[in-house]
């Protein structure tokens, strides 16, 4: 497996277009092959703009997004970028087209990317069997399941071109706790087995420690505090950080 920086961002700064009020400033950080990257912050701190910045989706005012240490802003570059990344998006239910069956939901980034039918059936359903969508649901549509199995679709979805990273916007805040506890492990083994590396923004300390290998805290734009996330200490050792940099509570 290859190894080293995968994603960098370096002194980037945003605005959404038409707009002066600054939303990131000088953000800073690192993501190597295979890591996972939590980026915690309350609401409005910019989470968010931040994921779309780093996924290509928006252009930074100043600064560079770095793919293998090449600016992301070269056409070339960002081509390979975005072939290599996926994003899965906050709420599941619409991010998918519910006139499409599951199965051809799953199939469609490979559909763009020129995969003859067999070759494109056969990834879709290793990543269905993947996140553990059963056999006999492949031909549902959206509207049959539950929040948690549409975000374990959407998933699959993502994984089907196998990605080098995938940025996850608050995967699981719309999940009942059995369905989190599931995304959560799936997610981990996907890192772990296929050396998948992620960004997860969460408001949730806890869910950030137990997945991550480092976080970073981000208040009103501007990045408070990055940390790896070491063994040897313990939970209530971290908690006491989170509070002090980002003022969250933790449950
Ligand atoms: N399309 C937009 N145009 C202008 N301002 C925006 C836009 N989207 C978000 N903002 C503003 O950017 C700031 C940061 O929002 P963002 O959604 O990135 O934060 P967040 O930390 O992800 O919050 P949440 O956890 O509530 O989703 C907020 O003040 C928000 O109002």
């Amino acid at each position: 497996m290859r190894t080293g920086s995968l994603l960098a961002a370096r002194e980037l700064s945003f605005s959404y277009p038409g707009s002066a009020r600054r939303i990131l400033q000088d953000i800073n950080l690192n993501l190597d092959d295979g890591e996972i990257l939590g980026i915690l912050g309350e609401s409005g701190s910019g989470k968010t703009s931040l994921s779309l910045v780093l996924a290509g989706f928006e252009r930074p005012v100043s600064g560079r997004v770095l793919f293998r240490s090449l600016s992301i802003a070269q056409s070339k570059n960002y081509r390979e970028y975005r072939r290599s990344i996926q994003y899965l998006f906050q709420n599941p239910r619409s991010s998918v087209n519910r006139y499409r069956n599951i199965f051809d939901i799953v199939a469609e980034p490979l559909s763009y990317r020129g995969f003859h039918k067999g070759t494109r059936e056969a990834l879709a359903a290793e990543a269905l069997k993947l996140v553990g969508l059963e056999y006999g649901r492949w031909y549902d549509y959206p509207d049959q399941f539950s929040l948690g199995q549409l975000q374990r679709i959407c998933l699959a979805r993502a994984i089907t071109t196998r990605p080098k990273l995938i940025i996850c916007d608050e995967p699981f805040s719309a999940l009942d706790i059995s369905s989190r506890a599931r995304m959560e492990q799936i997610l981990v083994e996907l890192n772990k087995k296929n050396g998948v590396a992620f960004i997860i923004i969460s408001h949730e300390p806890r869910t950030l420690l137990k997945l991550c290998h480092k976080i970073m805290a981000l208040r009103e734009g501007r990045q408070t505090d990055f940390w790896y996330v070491g063994q040897e200490q313990s939970l209530d050792d971290y908690t006491e950080k989170l509070i002090v940099a980002e003022g969250v509570r933790v449950k």
